[in-house]
């Protein structure tokens, strides 16, 4: 059992049902993406209300250090204007423990004249990286990687990438697949992607890919299945507006269903890429009503939250929550098709058995999720394992159960540094 650290956060109870707006930072997948393609586009781009929080600044740092100018705008500060340039080395880059920046980067530091080295937290040194870096030697770049397959690495930089066709396994994270795309479009002959093994997960992150490819005028056939053609060709600056974070709006949702109030998230987009719009279904199946307006989106619970039996494979990044919320339903639940969160942030199955279970929750880990049964909850102590999303996945529970004291909540900040200033304005209005 964990003893209390004063750094830990007694994450507070809701005293009454949530009525509350809630407004979200930009998107951190298309933060990154965009920053990447601005990156290596011909002319300057703005990046307008682009998300600023441990990944992204990453990712700005990383670009940085490779000669890329990434100032915040002179006549909006909250936007980022990026000027592309010659991609140098050597370079030294901080991936922290941020998938987009170990998997986005090293295609593009490829590009540069000179050795690139990665190097991340403890945690990211176990996350896989193999098929990127055997896929960046199959088209012509120089890895030295000691044969870990993993952080820390080299990529010896040779000014140009021949580019061609390259077959990878991605069973273990979709964004080995968009990392090699987004740089694609650089190569001398462009570059194929082809995925074999199990189905790729997280999909819709691979479609946010291609799509932000094309918004900068770059050629992706994405005709055939788990196959991706980029062409060689330039690509242009962007001005473009960040979508809200989606998956980061789960937890503020869960409170609406948790609580039986209403929570609304300006600015939800229409159509979008991100992954995190499963929640409106989610949600639904759940038991919420779920309404998208012009306004944004409402949820609001019924007093009712049923269990579910979901394939979270598309849009994993939303299992800690969804785990977290399944704890308050009205009978057991499953969540499958996620093997590969156990190389996310941390082992994500296995973090979150541990911590509902402490929490007075049945669980049972299954190879590729778990099943949850409802229990009286308790306040304990809620390990976060560096993980942004167990951090909101505690909080969710610590709504019914006051005492919960959550670990290092600063971790947050990977995602989402407002994130308990939002949470407690959302629960002001819960009678607190
Ligand atoms: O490309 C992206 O922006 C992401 C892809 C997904 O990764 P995996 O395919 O590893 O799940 C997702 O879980 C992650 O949060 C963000
Ligand atoms: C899996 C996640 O992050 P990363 O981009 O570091 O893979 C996540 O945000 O849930």
């Amino acid at each position: 059992m964990p003893s209390a650290d004063p750094g830990d956060w007694a994450a507070p109870a809701a005293a009454g049902p949530v009525d509350a707006i809630v407004t979200l930072p930009g998107s951190k997948s298309l933060t990154n993406r965009y920053l990447v393609l601005a990156a290596l586009a011909d002319d300057a781009s703005r990046l307008r209300l682009p998300l600023r929080s441990r990944d992204t600044l990453l990712m700005t740092q990383a670009l940085r250090d490779l000669g890329i100018d990434i100032v915040d705008a002179a006549d909006d500060a909250r936007d980022w204007i990026v000027t592309p340039g010659p991609l140098r080395g050597p370079a030294q880059i901080g991936c922290g423990l941020a998938g987009t920046v170990m998997r986005f980067v090293p295609p593009v530091a490829a590009l540069a004249d000179g050795p690139v080295t990665f190097d991340g937290d403890a945690q990211a040194r176990i996350r896989p990286m193999r098929p990127v870096l055997d896929a960046l030697r199959a088209v012509g770049a120089s890895v030295d990687d000691g044969a870990r397959g993993s952080l820390p690495f080299v990529i010896g930089g040779q000014g140009h990438v021949p580019g061609g066709s390259v077959t990878i396994d991605a069973s273990a994270s979709s964004q080995f697949v968009s990392g090699l795309l987004l740089a694609g479009s650089r190569y001398d002959d462009g570059l194929t992607v082809t995925h074999v093994g199990t189905p790729l997960p997280s999909e819709p992150h691979v479609a946010m890919t291609v799509e932000t490819i094309r918004d900068a005028g770059g050629i992706v056939d994405d005709s055939e299945s788990d196959t991706w053609r980029v062409e060689p060709g330039p690509l242009s600056g962007l001005d473009v507006v960040v979508e809200p974070d989606l998956s980061n709006a789960a937890p503020f949702l869960a409170a609406a269903l948790v609580t039986g109030g209403s929570v609304r998230i300006p600015g939800w987009p229409h159509h979008t890429s991100q992954a995190g719009d499963a929640l409106r279904d989610i949600l639904d199946i759940m038991g919420a009503e779920v309404r998208l307006e012009r306004g944004g989106l409402t949820v609001s619970g019924t007093g009712t939250i049923n269990g579910l039996d979901i394939d979270l494979h598309d849009a994993s990044e939303l299992t800690p929550v969804v785990a977290a919320l399944a704890a308050f339903a009205d009978g057991p639940s499953i969540i499958r098709g996620v093997a590969h969160i156990r190389g996310h942030e941390t082992d994500r199955i296995t973090a979150l058995s541990q911590e509902l279970q402490r929490a007075g929750v049945g669980v049972h880990e299954r190879a590729d999720g778990l099943r949850i049964t409802p229990g009286r909850l308790t306040p304990s102590p809620w390990r976060t394992y560096a993980d942004h999303r167990m951090v909101m996945a505690g909080a969710v529970i610590a709504l019914s159960a006051a005492g919960t004291r959550i670990e290092d909540p600063g971790t947050v900040a990977k995602t989402l540094p407002t994130f308990i200033a939002l949470w407690d304005a959302m629960l002001a209005g819960s009678g607190r």
